[in-house]
């Protein structure tokens, strides 16, 4: 991680070079870009920051430009994404998560996840992801994040990535980061207010919460792992498709089996209303926004075909309309889907989600006596299975992208503050692990049972149901954009 910066600098002009001299391929990257991650800089950092980059080492790219929450989620849903070469998310954890959920309500997740690598650009204010690639390929990510990941695009290597697959009463999820339930799931959504700030809301109501500290009541189950392999050996796991020859992993198509029991799931409307909405923006212009000079200048552009030479500077500052315009290759920007391009099926029931069978008993029976079980009253249960959550929380330092390992961290009520506290600042340098009332625990499975209505839990961050919920991991489902 001490890498000076100009080391990287020769790294990625040497990569340039070697893009350059092999074209490879030639499919565009679609970046999905979330106008809102984290303080809102999307557009203006893909623009300055990325495009110069991904332009100079001909990567070719469309971008699109969510509109709401569930955008992107419904775009990898309906659309023929094998017109792309990979997934490029600009934004933070959250519209990560959004499209990895996306991928599985497909009937071809499996072709999807396999064909189709993931990347993001941190611009949240999270980026746990981002800064977990970066650590397992070690990468100097804090020297400079948007510049290491843009890397990632640019060489564009497959690293395998396990998956969890999360059931609560009402919802299936793939989750790639973490579940928790207690201290940190409330900092995680209670900070919302102060999204404004970025990433410092997290110490900020950090703070807050260990002024008014709060205990959960419940039952967490798992399921250790049988042995956990060495520490050089952590990172060779077995791949998805060992693992599901192993264990005769089917392929599932959940909705109307086990969850008909509780609630059913409803559809988001706001995909649909920004579709039917007005035509002006139908067509892409931008008008209805108020931050949208940078991109809407783009899209008159794009929406011209025109076809332009190989830019002779690398980024010209005060050409905002040359930048957009990649060596030989078009790459383009549109503001939401066009009704006439790809294979959307109206039909298709958004609410099921397809994905690898479970091999987990029911969420209503009782868990086999291979668990473990503990009962009583919790501070926090955080399982993790990327080694960062955000940029400062180097919260798993054992895991690795693929390791088929959950950490399951249990910090039980009792524990004094003055631990609390020293296990809340060892989380950036990951040294809260050897805190005395802190257990982490590797597992393959695991069930949290709260008692009581009044809590969170949350799923790579987002807000989920709080009830009963069992998560079990499964290795080397996805892939990332590596350096
Ligand atoms: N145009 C939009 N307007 C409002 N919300 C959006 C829009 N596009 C996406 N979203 C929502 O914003 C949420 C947060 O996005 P994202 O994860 O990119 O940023 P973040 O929350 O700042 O970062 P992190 O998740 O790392 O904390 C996503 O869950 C997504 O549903």
């Amino acid at each position: 991680m001490s890498r000076s910066y100009e080391t990287n600098l020769s790294r990625a002009l040497s990569t340039f070079e070697l893009v350059a001299a092999c074209p490879g391929e030639q499919r565009k990257i679609l970046v999905l870009l979330n106008p809102k991650s984290g303080p809102g800089r999307g557009r203006e950092t893909f623009q300055k920051r990325i495009h110069p980059i991904l332009s100079e080492a001909e990567r070719p790219y469309e971008v699109h430009i969510t509109k709401c929450p569930n955008y992107a989620r419904e775009f990898v849903r309906t659309r023929d994404i094998y017109q792309w070469s990979g997934l490029l998310m600009v934004g933070g954890d959250g519209i990560v998560f959004e499209v990895v959920n996306g991928l599985f309500q497909r009937p071809d997740w499996e072709k999807a996840l396999k064909e189709l690598p993931l990347g993001v650009i941190p611009c949240g204010s999270g980026n746990g992801l981002a800064k977990s690639i970066a650590y397992a390929k070690q990468e100097p990510y804090d020297y400079n994040p948007l510049l290491v990941s843009a890397l990632s695009v640019v060489k564009f290597k497959k690293a395998q990535m396990d998956l969890v697959r999360v059931e609560t009463r009402s919802q299936i999820l793939f989750s790639f980061l973490s579940v928790g339930w207690g201290l940190l799931a409330d900092i995680d959504i209670e900070s919302e207010r102060l999204r404004a700030i970025g990433g410092q809301r997290f110490t900020v109501w950090t703070i807050a919460r260990l002024i008014g500290l709060r205990t959960y009541k419940g039952k967490v189950s798992y399921l250790p792992c049988d042995k956990l392999p060495s520490v050089d050996s952590l990172g060779n796991g077995k791949t998805y498709n060992e693992y599901a020859k192993e264990t005769q992993i089917s392929h599932s198509r959940s909705c109307g089996d086990d969850l008909d029991r509780y609630s059913r799931i409803s559809e988001s409307k706001s995909f649909h209303d920004a579709l039917d909405g007005d035509p002006a923006i139908l067509d892409g212009s931008f008008d209805s926004y108020d931050d949208n000079e940078i991109i809407s200048e783009n899209i008159t552009l794009e929406t011209e075909a025109e076809r332009r030479q190989r830019l002779d500077s690398f980024y010209s500052a005060t050409s905002a309309k040359s930048t957009y315009f990649s060596t030989g290759s078009i790459s383009s920007y549109h503001s939401i889907e066009d009704p006439n391009n790809g294979d959307v099926d109206p039909e298709n029931n958004s609410e099921v989600m397809y994905g690898p069978s479970s091999r987990l008993p029911a969420l209503t029976s009782e868990v086999p006596n291979s668990w473990t079980q503990i009962e009583g009253e919790f501070i926090m249960v955080h399982a993790a299975y990327q080694s960062h959550l955000g940029q400062d929380y180097f919260f798993a330092p054992r895991a690795k992208l693929a390791d088929g390992i959950i950490w399951l961290m249990i910090v039980k009520a009792g524990i004094t503050r003055a631990n609390l506290l020293q296990f809340l600042l060892g989380l950036s340098n990951g040294t809260h692990v050897t805190r005395s009332g802190v257990d982490m625990i590797p597992v393959k499975a695991f069930r949290i049972e709260p008692e009581g209505t009044n809590g969170y839990i949350t799923v790579d961050g987002e807000k989920v149901d709080y009830g009963p919920l069992q998560a079990e991991i499964f290795p080397s489902l996805a892939s990332v954009m590596s350096p």
